[in-house]
């Protein structure tokens, strides 16, 4: 923890860096905290390795190796969209799936199924630093896989269409998708932690 002297000495607010390569996550984080946060995050752009394995063991081993990067508190996120039809695949591998497919593919991998339903889930993974634990907060949403409407500037937005609404994540505001998404949950998640070690 720094501290800043304004006359008196006063505790400042904690840094936190966001590792991320995903300008638009940052972005979306950012909007979601507002300008009334318990902490002050930054990004930083760290090729991370991503291992495999379940969603909380990815997020945990690539929070870790953040960690060893930035002398400091760290916080990594994941995001994974699970087709319950496929068994939660593509899940935390719908990065490359997207990128091979675009949100078409993603779209026509279901073809088959009638069961179009599937989960946003966003992980986040903080730590204090190098030697301390991992805290997972997460947030999921509930949605079923359309065929694509809408811009095509963040990753599978054209496709997820969230239980309830009758708009893609993309065809929402970026407001409207912030008010309800996988990640505001999770986002809120860490800031009631951060507000209840200070309480
Ligand atoms: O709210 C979202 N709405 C639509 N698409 C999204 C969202 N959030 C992540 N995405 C995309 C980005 C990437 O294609 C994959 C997650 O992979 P993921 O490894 O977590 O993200 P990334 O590699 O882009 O950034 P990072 O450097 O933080 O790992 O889903
Ligand atoms: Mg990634």
């Amino acid at each position: 923890m720094a501290y800043r002297s304004s006359g008196t000495l006063r505790k400042m607010v904690q840094q936190v860096v966001f590792v991320t390569g995903n300008a638009r996550k940052f972005e979306e984080m950012t909007q979601i905290l507002g300008p009334d946060v318990p902490f002050k995050l930054t990004s930083q752009n760290i090729d991370l390795p991503e291992l495999q394995g379940d969603i909380i063991e990815i997020s945990k081993k690539k929070c870790r190796e953040a960690s060893k990067f930035v002398k400091g508190p760290v916080v990594v996120e994941d995001t994974c969209l699970c087709f319950k039809s496929l068994g939660d695949l593509p899940g935390p591998y719908v990065k490359w799936f997207l990128a091979k497919l675009g949100p078409e593919g993603l779209y026509k991998l279901l073809e088959a199924w009638e069961d179009k339903s599937a989960t946003a889930v966003c992980t986040l993974a903080y730590t204090e630093g190098e030697d301390k634990e991992i805290l997972i907060f997460q947030g999921i949403t509930e949605g079923v896989i359309v065929d694509p409407r809408g811009p095509r500037d963040f990753g599978w937005d054209p496709c997820f269409q969230p239980v309830g609404y009758s708009q893609t994540h993309a065809e929402m505001t970026r407001e409207e998708k912030n008010a309800i998404s996988h990640r505001k949950k999770a986002v809120l998640a860490m800031r009631d932690y951060f507000l209840s070690k200070q309480s």
